[in-house]
């Protein structure tokens, strides 16, 4: 099956929500696996991708040189359409990324102008062009066999487009399919949770702490006050926005 057409399936097989805002993603989580899943679709489908950058992470353009990553294979998970993945593949690296949304998967390749090779093993479409490979699927769905040549993770927006108890799921699934001693440079925002649902939700530094603590070093590499540079958050009313960069090195 091509992939504009595997798309179409899939879209065609989704069940509608009234409207794709936070309240409805805490009532599709609320709901299971599959609600949850539809509210990303949708929010695809209906363009509302705040999230997504127009331009290089500046963290990871001055962090990714500390990092110790030749010759394996970059992990981006939840990876989006993120042009980040392009700007790793220049500086040499493959890059492997997982992305529930065909669409997204669709527009990354299409607006970078690769033209990609199409397999389905039934679990994830591959999506492949330039060293840059997409598995068009679910996260949990990734086994360590799928890992064994990473040797670094770029993890931005991950974790925030989680709920509390999926977070917690998300970061033992993580840990567990890696090859120990992999480096995750993890990007996060925490602000008061309480003036605004998400997503993007709010992850605090000692939540990192509490999620990684037994399976991973951990050093917060910036607590950066980024409210200034975010009207749309301080239009929503709050009073703190911070981002948050860490380094963690897998035991
Ligand atoms: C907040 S966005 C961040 C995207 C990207 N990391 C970036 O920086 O632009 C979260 C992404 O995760 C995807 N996603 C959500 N749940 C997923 C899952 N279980 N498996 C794979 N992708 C998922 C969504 O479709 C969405 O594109």
């Amino acid at each position: 099956m091509g992939f504009l057409k595997c798309v179409a399936t899939i879209h065609s097989q989704q069940i509608k929500l009234a409207a794709a805002k936070p309240e409805a993603f805490l009532l599709a989580t609320q709901r299971g696996k599959g609600m949850k899943q539809e509210f990303w679709l949708e929010r695809w489908e209906r363009k509302e991708i705040g999230f997504h950058q127009d331009e290089i992470n500046p963290y990871l353009r001055e962090h990714w040189p500390e990092f110790q990553a030749a010759g394996g294979e970059l992990f981006v998970p939840l990876c989006g359409k993120s042009l980040d993945m392009v700007w790793l593949r220049e500086q040499g690296h493959n890059v492997l990324g997982v992305e529930l949304s065909p669409l997204a998967v669709q527009e990354f390749f299409a607006e970078n102008g690769y033209t990609p090779q199409h397999t389905d093993d039934g679990r994830f479409k591959r999506c492949e062009a330039n060293g840059i490979r997409l598995l068009c699927g679910d996260f949990f769905d990734l086994t360590p066999a799928d890992m064994t040549q990473v040797t670094a993770v770029y993890d931005r927006a991950s974790l925030i487009a989680l709920p509390p108890e999926m977070r917690e799921r998300y970061a033992r699934h993580l840990v567990n399919i890696l090859p120990s001693g992999t480096q995750i440079l993890l990007v996060t925002v925490d602000y008061p949770q309480e003036e605004m649902s998400g997503p993007p939700f709010a992850v605090t530094v000692e939540e990192v702490e509490a999620l990684y603590r037994p399976y991973a070093e951990i050093k917060l590499l910036a607590r950066l006050d980024v409210l200034a540079q975010n009207p749309r958050f301080q239009t929503r009313g709050m009073s703190r926005l911070h981002e948050n960069i860490f380094v963690l090195k897998l035991l």
